[in-house]
Formats: C-alpha cells, structure tokens, sequence
C-alpha cells in the first residue's frame, strides 16, 4: 500500500485536528485498548466500542440473515405463531441443522424468537417487518446491490464489472427514458409503491394538503402518494408526471383506485420535456436524492417556472441531517447512490442551497414522524 502524499498547500492544523490525532493515536494503541477494558470507568465505554466494531465486521451477515428470512418467507409462515424447526426445514428445502442455525442467527438479530420445545417465532423486528411490505421488497432488491459491492473499490474506482443495481433503475442509464420498456421499469415502480403507504403518512402529516387545489406529483410513480393525497384531500384536482412506462402504470393504478376522473397523467422526462401547468403545489417525493446536483438545479427551476404565485413545491425524501440516527442513512446512500451511478444523499442544508440557487426564496424545513424514513422542505419563490 503507498503512502498518501500530503502537499504544503494543506490548511493549518487547527486546534480541534491537535484534539483529534491525540484521540486517534490513544484508540488505536492496543496498550491503551487493554488498559480502558481493565479499568472499571472505562469499561462501558470499551464494550460499546468493541461492539460498534463487531457490528461493522459483522453487518454483512447480518442483511445476508434478514435477506434469508425474506426469501423463505419465514416472517409470512411464522404470522400465524410458532412452528417446530423440523416443519420450517421441510419448508424450506433445507436440513433441520440448516434451519437451526438460521433461526439461532435470526433470534440473536431479534427477527425471530426461541418459543421452547425446538419452536420458534417472530421477534419483535420480525412481527414489525411484517407490518411494512416495504422492508421485504428492499431487502429483496438488495441482491443487485450486493453484487455490485462484491468488490467495493473496484466499485468507488468505476472500474469494470456491469452495475446490477444501474439496470434496476434504468432511468439512471437513459435519462430520456425513451428506451424504457414496461418490464424494465416494473420492479423498481413496485418497489417504491410498496414503501409508498408509509411514506406518504409522514409527509402528509407533516405537510396537509388541505389548503391547496391541484397537486402535480413528479416523478410520482405509481400513482400510491396521489392516492394517499386524494384520500386526505377530496376537494384536490390531481397530475402525475413520470417516464412513459411508468405513466403507463399510474394510469391503471390509479384508474383501479376510482381516480381516473380525478388525475391527468402526464408521460415525460424531466430532462427533456417541460412539466404540465395548473398546480398549485408540486411534489417531488423521493425523486431529488437519486440526481447529480446539476440535474436537480435544472428540475428546481422547472418546477419554479410552472408554479403560480404564492405555489408551493413540497419536497420529502430521507435527509442526512434531520433525524438522530441518521448517520446509518447518510452512509447506506453515500455508497447506494454510487452503486446505482447518480444521485448523493443531501443534508436539508443543502437542499435549502440547491432550492436557493434555483430561485425559492422561501424554504421551510419541516418535523417530520420519522425522520430518519422522510424529512419535508417546503418552499416557495
Ligand atoms: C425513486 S422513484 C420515487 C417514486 C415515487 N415518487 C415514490 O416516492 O414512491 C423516482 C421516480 O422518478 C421517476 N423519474 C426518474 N427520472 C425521471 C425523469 N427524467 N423524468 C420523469 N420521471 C423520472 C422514476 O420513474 C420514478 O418513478
């Protein structure tokens, strides 16, 4: 491994760097480490470490668990209560040790629980997993995620190897969407329908619609947030705006959900095509974090330009800075959207810059329920 070279040109070292070093060398002395696991004031705070870094070394097998779970459908089988290893193994095509191991592994995680007599049932991540079809359909589409990060520099280096994950989002390789077809945008339009309930709760209850008129969603998918939308505001005139494969989707969802009448459906590129007028609030719902910022700038003004006076744009997606906990959100994206090939996960302060620079004046950072899930601006020009 060489050595990174350092030029002159870098900063002063500040006082809070002098701290910094002087921590980083004490931690990464192996004497220090004995001495804070010996010594009984510095022994949490040791354990909690030692922890932290074994959940690191050990996430992998942690998702490779959970996604096991999934693809066995063990939550589903287990709904109805506990069942004896053996049947789950039958079940499973797999021998009863197998199971055994992956029920043991699956306890330890809280998906599952020991019920006695060589049973088991959910746990209490299992039982809530079960309750947001959501989390199985992304720990589904993991899969192509994993197999891009099979080799993680060679990844963060654009080197060689097809990108799984780019082909699930295949507007993130044709920004035109022209040679989309029905069957390449499906599971990614399902996907997001399926996590589209509970998203749709926050920003909705963070942000009512109740005050406004028409509703243009973009980028809106399979129509689930309009319906959502449509269900907290009867009064709202609503517009979908997405790729023509997509639109094509929205039209039969939401013609099913009795909204035929209510919604125009607008196919198009947000790179391309101009948006439909006539809204008075506009929402972009998990649509700006998976797009460089340039491109974001671009769609911003577009939504802008078409908004009336006193319109407003509502904006919701997960942000890197608004909820505790967020730090496991900032770095999954950080490294998701480099697998998929655009997009970053952006701090609400640099949606307000982005929003800014795009001509809103105005911009209102919202509570949010649970906003580690979705964070909310609101802005207007
Ligand atoms: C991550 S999905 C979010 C979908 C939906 N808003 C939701 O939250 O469930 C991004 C959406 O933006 C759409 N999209 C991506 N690029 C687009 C473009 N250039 N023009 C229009 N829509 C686009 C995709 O087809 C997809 O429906």
């Amino acid at each position: 491994m060489s050595t990174v070279v350092r030029h002159d040109t870098s900063p002063p070292i500040s006082l809070s760097d002098r701290w910094r070093g002087w921590r980083d060398a004490l931690l990464a002395s192996a004497s220090f480490q004995r001495w804070a696991a010996a010594f009984p004031l510095t022994r949490p705070i040791a354990r909690r470490r030692a922890a932290e870094l074994f959940d690191l070394c050990a996430g992998f097998v942690y998702s490779q668990t959970l996604a096991a779970c999934v693809q066995l459908d063990l939550f589903e089988t287990l709904r109805a209560g506990p069942c004896e290893v053996a049947a789950l193994a039958s079940h499973a095509a797999m021998s009863p040790d197998a199971m055994l191991s992956l029920c043991e592994a699956a306890s330890a995680l809280q998906l599952l629980e020991h019920r006695g007599m060589a049973r088991f049932g959910l746990g209490p991540l299992g039982a809530a997993l079960l309750g947001n079809p959501g989390i199985a359909a992304m720990v589904r589409h993991h899969a192509a995620l994993y197999a891009d990060l099979g080799d993680p520099v060679a990844l963060l280096r654009g080197q060689g190897r097809e990108r799984r994950l780019a082909h699930y989002w295949p507007y993130a390789l044709d920004q035109s969407g022209a040679t989309l077809t029905r069957d390449s945008v499906a599971s990614y339009t399902a996907l997001m329908a399926a996590s589209q309930p509970m998203i749709a709760d926050i920003v909705l209850a963070a942000y009512p619609l109740s005050g406004h008129r028409c509703l243009l969603d973009v980028g809106g998918g399979d129509g689930s947030f309009l319906a959502a939308a449509a269900r907290q505001a009867p009064q709202l005139a609503l517009g979908l705006f997405d790729l023509p494969e997509v639109a094509a989707i929205a039209r039969e969802r939401l013609a099913t959900a009795g909204l035929a009448d209510r919604v125009t459906i607008a196919p198009g590129s947000f790179y391309t095509d101009p948006l439909p007028t006539g809204a008075d609030v506009i929402s972009l719902i998990r649509v700006v974090h998976d797009h460089d910022d340039d491109a974001v700038t671009q769609l911003l003004t577009k939504v802008r330009t078409v908004l009336p006076e006193n319109g407003v744009l509502l904006l919701g997606e997960p942000m890197r800075d608004t909820a505790k906990g967020a730090d496991g959100v900032s770095a999954y994206f950080e490294i998701y959207l480099r697998a998929m090939g655009q997009g970053r996960p952006r701090s609400a302060q640099r949606l307000r810059e982005l929003l800014n620079l795009a001509g809103f004046s105005q911009v209102r950072v919202l509570r949010t329920r649970i906003p580690l899930i979705a964070g909310v601006i609101v802005a207007k020009s």
